[in-house]
């Protein structure tokens, strides 16, 4: 079993039992209200609009992303624009086709279907959703062996929603079958301190602008962490001080929770610190970074280093993992000289010709 433990760092993207009944509490309920993402808001919008214009169900929507964005968020704006009721699911909740076929049977007229994780579900319930989204209807297989028969059940109009951060692994068939696709950007750190302040009247916690910024800044780009973050704060700030959040009891808040000024948490640090320290900046295999911090290669591969390499402080090489020049700079330490193979005249030497030519 790995050490690190996802639901007890203050910065991990995936909702935890804590999370989910916040967030409903604090999940923008109409397009106006949703923060950021002005390019799906737009193109949406339109989508909605026009269905509504039609007096027709709209068409399927698929949403891409990073955990945390607001996808679900989005699933279920769109259900309450179109005054429709929504039904959630997952991908891995989906395991066979009598499964999906139990569910779309039931759904009633525009409803909306969120099918989060939708690149995880079975085959056969993929190959069944593609008739269900193009046609409205279900061939359900009763019996089994050379008796079985298909019955043809017919569907009403309705809406599916799928959400998955891997839009690259869904098989073209599926992909192409929805109308409009929404790829979710991380937030920037103004939307943040809007999503911030948003939540902080919501829960009741006076926060000043410098107080939100410097959530804002550590919460890598992700809503879901920087409503997480606020909390933690407000906690702090509570138990120790008069319930108000600045700046600096923000800070001192997150130093308690091990999240540095970047957004980096206990882990990231790990890693880059054995990358610099023991390592001197790689390059260096994934499974013998992974051991140096007594971690599993997953843990590491999945948890920390996206982020790192997002932020530019690590990179992944054929040659294994290396450190960059910002890395160094961000703990505190000065990189080794660069050994006499990678010195400049060598460099040029090495590319004098194509320059010459
Ligand atoms: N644009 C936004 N404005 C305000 N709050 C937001 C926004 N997007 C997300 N949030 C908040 O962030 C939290 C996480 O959002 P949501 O659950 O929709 O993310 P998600 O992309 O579906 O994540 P996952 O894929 O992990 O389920 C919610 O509490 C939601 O209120």
């Amino acid at each position: 079993m790995s050490p690190y433990d996802e639901t007890t760092s203050a910065v991990s993207s995936s909702a935890d039992g804590e999370d989910r009944a916040v967030e409903a509490a604090l999940r923008p309920k109409d397009l106006g209200e949703f923060i950021g993402q002005e390019r799906v808001r737009e193109q949406l919008s339109l989508v909605l609009q026009a269905a509504r214009h039609r007096a027709a169900t709209p068409d399927h929507v698929l949403l891409s992303g990073p955990p945390g964005l607001g996808k679900t968020t989005l699933s279920m704006i769109i259900a309450a624009e179109m005054n429709a009721p929504i039904r959630i699911t997952s991908g891995p909740a989906i395991q066979h086709a009598g499964d999906l076929a139990a569910i779309l049977s039931s759904l009633t007229e525009g409803e909306v279907l969120f099918l989060d994780e939708i690149h995880r579900m079975s085959r056969p319930a993929e190959e069944m959703l593609y008739m269900a989204m193009e046609d409205f209807r279900v061939d359900v297989i009763v019996g089994k062996g050379p008796g079985a028969t298909a019955i043809p059940l017919e569907l009403p109009p309705f809406t599916l929603v799928g959400a998955t951060t891997r839009a690259g692994l869904l098989p073209p068939p599926l992909r192409d079958r929805f109308g409009f696709t929404g790829h979710m950007e991380f937030y920037a750190p103004v939307e943040l301190e809007r999503v911030i302040h948003r939540s902080a009247r919501l829960l009741d916690v006076r926060i000043d602008t410098a107080g939100a910024a410097e959530i804002a800044g550590r919460s890598r780009g992700t809503p879901r962490i920087a409503n997480r973050l606020l909390r933690r704060v407000r906690d702090f700030a509570q138990v120790r001080h008069d319930g108000e959040v600045t700046r600096e009891i923000a800070a001192a808040a997150l130093g308690v929770y091990e999240v540095d000024e970047r957004g980096l948490d206990r882990l990231d640090r790990a890693v880059l610190q054995a990358l610099l320290k023991l390592f001197g900046g790689g390059p260096v295999g994934l499974s013998t970074l992974a051991v140096a911090v007594g971690e599993e290669s997953e843990t590491v591969e999945e948890v920390a280093e996206p982020f790192l390499v997002r932020e530019g402080l690590l990179a992944r090489t054929p040659r294994g993992r290396i450190a960059t020049a910002a890395a160094w700079q961000h703990l505190g330490l000065t990189p080794p000289p660069a050994p006499p193979h990678t010195s400049l005249p060598a460099q040029q030497d090495l590319f004098g010709d194509a320059a010459e030519g």
